[in-house]
This record gives structure tokens, sequence and C-alpha cells, in this order.
């Protein structure tokens, strides 16, 4: 059953057609956004909901249609785009009701859009679209709250002195002989992935790369602005059209898709995340289920019409616990039941970023095993994560962050484990992401960079890796080569690992190495760094030649954090300090006089790296560790305009 594409008027055809051209930055909403859409009548939305019972049932349509008449006392427009009055008369509710938000169709009831309504947005944030997330929210808020509740509780037990171990009570899963579903032709072959933020130019540079497939991201490398969010589904549904172009008018050049392009792989945001510029049912929606829900509605029919019914494909970032694989899971069962998309036609490949997650892998797997592409090593999240896990315990401070690398015990363990687990149960086992990126102005500079990319993507296809990522396309034939000469096929599943051994004592083993105060000064200066661009709206920034995201900026702050709690000492020093309050603060004072010679005055002062100082040394000093950087620094990124609500 294809309920969206039945539909003329839903789905990426009539989207692409409506949406027009590119919207610009500055493009500012007019009142004629207004005037109803003539595509979308009461009548297709009853016709679409008799094809799609379950989520989209009649009843349903019908509260919806009651709430549409409910929303003709509406004062106020959202987005703060013009006053609608109020009328008496049904067709003028009627039409009011249509256009609250400029959403084509009216918005569906509980739903509000908080967030500006800018024209281009009219073609993403659909009535069908929005009626499609609220359902998942509705269906599934409550798990989200439960898991994030368990994650709580378990970071409690570890501040109790606990350590992450193996649960008993699954090692029948564990021990279990079971693989999962078998992995789609289009995606056996991933040796080479590129990431990079949902963003116009670089998705065309990316898919262009040479990559063999391409991360499109919404969490690490994202600053979740809403304007980011939704010119991010924009761009991800012109994408998968293959209509996606982009203009540099500045240096006048054209950017439009080669014919063979990487596989699209989209990482939705972490359950961690809200998206404050949706409100379900007066409840701010969950940023995860927002950048699922709108790219599946929009994308699944074309994307498997072009991949032999096979995907859309995702990558689920920063879980915890199997339950959140279940419920990912419950997501992907309900989106392709709603859609009429084969069962298991979704994959996605979890990233172990975590140290409990670590402990967890063949219950995560087995929670998706139909829907699964397998295991990546997210390290930069995962190093975060081992601090963050293991914030109670005063003997387990890291050394200097650049010393914690790929060839740390517990790093190496993780990796190999992970082969291991992925291998026994028939999936892809990928690698990560080295941070150097290439350096134009300094051939040697740029050479040394290349080598440890090299020397790092050698090691994992000799590990047993099926894949890698790349963060720059420059490094895409470079890695593509260390792969092609070592790994034969297109995969190497087969590579079962049977010598990896792996204990609990292996994955919480200290690295070793020392602590320096250029270690914490190199933390401060790109931590601010990396927040002051987040705040302006770019989530990946080159520094001091490697690209930073938000899990390396983690690092950063929580090794800080833990340094200053428990009075670090920095003993790679000559004359050994101790870390206190007062040593990181004249630390960022002078970081930040260092940031101001190196960016230059105009641009200090034109940037946020007062206010992004402020919130880095906020959450350094904290008594208790925050549990997410970005969940503090998106108050700042929220833009609201007035509620429409009655
Ligand atoms: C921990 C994790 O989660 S890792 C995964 C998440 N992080 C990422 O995906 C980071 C991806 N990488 C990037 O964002 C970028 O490479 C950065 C920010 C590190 C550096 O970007 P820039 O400073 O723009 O690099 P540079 O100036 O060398 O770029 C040269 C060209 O390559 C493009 N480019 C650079 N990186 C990418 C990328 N990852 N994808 C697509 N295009 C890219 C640039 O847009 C630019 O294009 P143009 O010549 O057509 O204008
Ligand atoms: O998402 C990847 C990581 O390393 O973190
Ligand atoms: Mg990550």
């Amino acid at each position: 059953m294809t309920s969206w594409p039945r539909d003329p008027n839903i789905g990426p055809a009539a989207a692409a057609a409506a949406a027009g051209p590119t919207c610009t930055k500055s493009g500012a909403s007019s009142l004629s956004l207004f005037i109803p859409s003539p595509l979308l009548t009461v009548q297709s939305r009853a016709n679409f909901a008799s094809q799609s019972p379950g989520i989209f049932g009649s009843e349903a349509l019908v509260r919806e249609e009651r709430g549409l008449r409910r929303r003709s006392d509406l004062t106020s427009c959202v987005g703060g785009l013009g006053v609608c009055q109020q009328k008496e008369e049904e067709e003028a509710a009627d039409k009011a009701a249509a256009m609250a938000g400029g959403v084509r169709g009216g918005l569906p009831a509980g739903v509000e859009i908080r967030g500006e309504f800018r024209p281009c947005y009219e073609s993403i944030l659909t009535h069908e679209a929005l009626a499609f997330v609220a359902a998942l929210e509705r269906e599934f808020r409550p798990r989200v709250k439960y898991v994030l509740q368990c994650r709580k509780e378990q970071q409690a037990r570890f501040d109790a002195g606990e350590l992450p171990r193996f649960d008993p009570a699954t090692a029948a899963i564990r021990d279990g002989d079971w693989t999962c579903a078998p992995i789609p032709d289009v995606i056996a072959d991933r040796r080479v992935e590129i990431t990079g933020p949902v963003e116009r130019k670089m998705i065309i540079n990316a898919l262009n790369s040479g990559a063999k497939m391409f991360m499109a991201d919404f969490e690490d490398s994202l600053a979740p602005t809403w304007d980011n969010i939704v010119r991010g589904q924009i761009n991800l549904r012109d994408a998968v059209n293959r209509t996606i172009t982009f203009e540099d008018t500045a240096r006048n050049k054209k950017y439009e898709l080669k014919e063979k392009t990487a596989v699209l792989l989209v990482r939705p945001r972490g359950w961690h995340l809200p998206e404050a510029h949706l409100e379900i049912d007066g409840e701010p929606a969950t940023g995860a289920l927002v950048d699922f829900g709108l790219y599946y509605f929009h994308n699944q029919a074309a994307f498997r019409a072009a991949h032999g019914q096979s995907g859309p494909f995702f990558y689920l970032p920063k879980m915890q616990h199997a339950r959140e694989a279940a419920l990912w899971n419950a997501v992907f069962e309900r989106a392709q039941a709603a859609a009429g998309a084969p069962r298991g036609s979704v994959r996605a490949t979890v990233l172990i970023e975590t140290l409990p997650a670590v402990f967890q892998m063949h219950e995560i797997l087995y929670a998706l095993r139909d829907h699964s592409a397998g295991l990546n090593c997210g390290r930069w999240d995962y190093i975060f994560s081992f601090i963050k896990t293991v914030r109670a315990h005063a003997d387990r401070l890291l050394p200097d962050r650049v010393l914690v690398g790929m060839t740390q015990p517990f790093l190496r363990n993780y990796t190999e484990l992970l082969i291991q687990t992925c291998h026994r149960r028939g999936v892809h086992a990928m690698g990560g992401m080295a941070a150097q990126i290439p350096i134009r102005d300094d051939k040697a500079a740029n050479d040394k960079a290349a080598e440890l990319v090299r020397a790092d993507k050698l090691r994992e296809v000799r590990a047993g890796h099926d894949g890698t990522w790349a963060a720059h396309p420059g490094l895409v034939p470079m890695v593509l080569e260390v792969f092609d000469a070592n790994m034969p096929g297109a995969n190497q599943v087969h590579v079962k690992r049977d010598d990896v051994s792996v204990t609990c004592q292996d994955l919480l083993q200290m690295p070793k190495g020392v602590r320096t105060l250029e270690g914490l000064r190199l933390n401060t200066r790109v931590g601010v760094q990396y927040v002051a661009a987040w705040l302006g709206g770019t989530g990946s920034v080159p520094l001091y030649n490697l690209m930073e995201d938000a899990a390396t900026a983690e690092i950063s702050r929580v090794q800080n954090w833990q340094w200053i709690k428990y009075g670090a000492m920095l003993d790679g020093e000559l004359v050994p300090t101790r870390v206190t309050r007062d040593v990181f603060q004249r630390v960022l004072a002078e970081e930040l006089e260092r940031i101001e010679r190196e960016v230059g005055a105009p641009r200090f002062r034109a940037g946020r790296y007062q206010q992004a100082a402020q919130l880095f040394a906020r959450q350094c000093l904290a008594e208790q560790l925050d549990d997410f950087l970005t969940l503090d620094a998106y108050r700042h990124i929220v833009r609201l305009v007035p509620s429409s609500r009655i």
C-alpha cells in the first residue's frame, strides 16, 4: 500500500513544484503566503486519511477538522507576519485556519509553529507532514521521556559508585545465535562515507565527492536553529529528487549534482534535544522525531524508487541503551506502516558513542535487527561520554585531549569489540572520524595531517572495519585508496574477529598521558570559539587545522569541568600546578584575548565570543555537570514568535 504517492498533492513531486525557487536567507514572509493553496482541500485530506488508516485514521482527521474550526478565533498568525481578524462565518473561519502560519491546508489540531515562517518553508511544513510528525510525537513522546528518565537513573547509579557493565539480564541476547536482516545491495559497499551538516552547498559537494555514502547531519555538525532545520529539510528533499542546485554569486560558481553521487544517510538529532519552534499539544516537539518525520514523510517514496525499494537510510546518535534503539525501531515500524512502505525498508546505523552503549551492542542490534545497517564508532562523543559517565569518580581524570587517540587501549578495545559484534550479527562495523582536514597554505603541515588520517584509516581497515568517515571532500580519494588497497570485497563482514576478547575492565581502562596547562588552554580556546560559531548558527568549524563539532567541543568542556571539579594536577608541567577555579578564570581571560588577536578585533566584536565565553565558563565551573552543552546553548538560539494558540 502506498498512501503518499497516490495523492498527487502530497509527496516529492508536489513538494518540488510548490517549493519554487530556492529560499534566500533574507527571504521575508509576505501576506501573499496566506492565500490558501487550492492544491489541498479538506476533501483531498479525507482521501489521504482513508488510504492510510492507523495514525492517519479518519477519527484523527475529524479531530483535526474540529481543531481547524476552533482556530477561527485566531487573533494573530504564527510568524508575526500579520494579523488575522476574528471571523464569525464558517467560511472565513476555514480560510483563517487554512492560513495559520502559512501552512497549506492549515495547521493540524494541536500543532503550533512557534518559529518564524518563511515562504520557502511552505513546501516542508505542510499540513500532512506536520500531522505525521504530530502523530509520531503523540505516540512516542511518553517513551522518549521514559528513556531520558532511565538515563538519569542510570547516571545516578554511576554517580553512586557503580561502573558500566554487561547486563546479566540480557546475556541470552549476547550469547544467542541470531543475525540481523541481510544488508541491502545498495549499501553493501560503504567504504568511505563523507559527513557534513545539511547545508545546501555542502550537500552537493558531499554527494559529488566520490564517497560511496554521505551522512547528512542534523546532529553534531549542525547548530539546530529553526532556519537550519527547515532549510536542511528543503535541501535534503531537493537532493533526494536530484533537483538540488546552488549558486555562489560572489564567486560566480554554480553547483549541481554529477551523474553518479553518494547514497544519502540522514542523522536526526539525539533523543535529548527538543525542537522548541514546533509545539505539539502545548509541548516542544522531540527534535529527533521532527528531523526523522519530516524527512521520511517527504522523501521515503522517491528514495525507495531510486534505490531498489530500500531505504531511506539513517544514522542514530548518542543512544545509551537498547531500549532507545527499540524506540527507534517502533518509530520505523510506525512510519513504514503509515506510508505503506515495505517493513524493513528503513535501515539505520547506530553510533556507539556513549560508554553505556558499548555494553549494549548486541542488544541494540537485536532491538533493530529488521532495520539495522550496523554500528559505527563515534569516537568523539564516546570520549566525551567516557568522562561524563565517570563524572563522580575523582580517580578517573583523563590526560590532555590531544593524547586521547585511537591507539589508547580503551578506545582500541571498544572498536575491536564493535567489529566482532557487528560481524557476528552480519552487519557493517563502521569506523569513525579523524579530525584532521586539508591545510591549504602549508604543504608540510598538510602532508603531516594527511599522514595522520591515512594511518587512522589503515588501522581501521586492518582491524576489520567495513568503511569509515571522511570530514572533507579533499580526503575522500586518499581514504578510498586505503580501503581499496586493503579491502578487496564490498565489505569484510566475513572477518569474524574471533580473536578479540574484551572485558569490562578493558573497556574502562584509563588512558595514559599527562595533563598540561596547554591542554587546559586549548580546551578553553577551542570550546569558546566553537560555542561562538554554534550560537551564530554554524555547527562545524575548522579550528587550528582540525574539524571541531559538538562532540569534540563537549570533550573540551567536560575535561575542563573534571579537572576543575577535582583539582587535577597538571603533571606534565615542570612545576606541577593544580587546576582551580581561579586558574581556569585566568586561562579563560587570556585565551579570550588570544582569540581576539587571532580573529581580529572587528570579527571579535561582531561575533558571539563574549557570550560563548560566559556560557562555556558557566558549564566548566558548574557544581553538577550538565548533560549536554548544546542543551544549555539551545536556549540562546531559540527564536519564538507570538503563538497562534487560542
Ligand atoms: C564527531 C562527528 O560527529 S564527525 C561528523 C560531523 N562533523 C562533520 O561532518 C564535519 C564535516 N566537515 C566540515 O564541516 C568541514 O569540512 C569543516 C567545517 C571542518 C571545514 O570546512 P571548510 O572550512 O569550509 O573547508 P574548506 O574551506 O577547505 O572547504 C573547501 C570546499 O570543500 C567543501 N567542504 C568541506 N567539507 C565538506 C564536507 N564535509 N562536505 C561537503 N563539502 C565540504 C567546502 O564547502 C568548500 O567548498 P567550495 O570550494 O565549493 O566552496
Ligand atoms: O558522531 C561521531 C562522533 O565521533 O561523535
Ligand atoms: Mg557524535
